[in-house]
């Protein structure tokens, strides 16, 4: 069985001292729950949190990291250090990385093949925009972006990988993918995976929804065969929502 995992992505969201206070009130309300929990807070908050929240089931990851070990690469992040410190997840390719900071498939798949070489996780995301989904090419675009993003990887790292369908117009729109629209998509990014790396690898891979998920509508997408936990950004930010989320959500 795949354990549900509800990872909060915060974005450029809180600082470090706020990332410990909200560490400090989760542990005191951690709810009962199958899920696994996983924040990823700035680069800069990490450390911090992962003090905050040692002997609990909370896990701090990370957003990003370059494929490189080191270099003169100014401003961006070691996967070597983060290993080092021990982050279990590291978020890949995220729509905003890739418009605002113009990754492109190729920099998503040496940073995966990165994070796994140094035993890390990656939630590798992918997407389409709305005009993709409009001229009905949204399976086609969303399958080239996870087998670029898997290429050259073992079946067992691809086992191992996470994947987070987040169609770019339901991120911090308000605007969800409706359950029945994000597994049809997800169902199909499980059949793109044994297509590249076999049957063992298209069950064990986990693959998260993301897009305006809230405990209003996280219980009807995790209740679906395919999708297996959820990406949020705005609804991991505050205890109340994040633990309503770890427990599938409240109406
Ligand atoms: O981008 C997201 C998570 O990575 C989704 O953000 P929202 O949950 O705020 O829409």
């Amino acid at each position: 069985m795949r354990q549900p995992l509800i990872a909060g992505n915060w974005k450029m969201n809180k600082t470090p001292e706020e990332g410990v206070a909200f560490i400090n009130e989760l542990k005191e309300n951690f709810p009962k729950t199958d899920a696994e929990a996983v924040i990823t807070p700035t680069a800069l908050a990490i450390t911090a949190m992962q003090e905050a929240a040692k002997g609990t089931d909370i896990k701090i990851g990370a957003q990003n990291a370059h494929f490189e070990d080191a270099g003169a690469f100014t401003g961006e992040i070691s996967p070597q250090s983060l290993a080092s410190i021990e982050v279990p997840y590291v978020i890949v390719g995220h729509s905003e990385r890739r418009d605002i900071f113009h990754e492109t498939d190729e920099d998503v798949n040496k940073k995966t093949k990165a994070i796994l070489d140094h035993g890390m996780t990656p939630i590798i995301c992918v997407g389409e925009s709305l005009e993709t989904r409009e001229a009905g090419k949204d399976q086609e675009w969303v399958a080239g972006q996870v087998k670029a993003a898997l290429a050259n990887l073992s079946d067992e790292e691809v086992s191992k990988t996470v994947i987070a369908y987040e169609p770019v117009w339901a991120i911090g729109t308000g605007k969800t993918a409706s359950a029945d629209d994000a597994e049809t998509m997800i169902a199909h990014i499980r059949e793109v995976v044994f297509e590249v790396a076999g049957q063992e690898a298209s069950d064990a891979v986990r693959i998260l929804y993301g897009g305006s998920v809230k405990p209003a509508n996280v219980a009807e997408l995790l209740a679906k065969d395919n999708i297996d936990g959820a990406l949020v950004g705005g609804a991991s930010l505050e205890v109340d929502s994040y633990t309503a989320l770890l427990t599938g959500g409240v109406a």
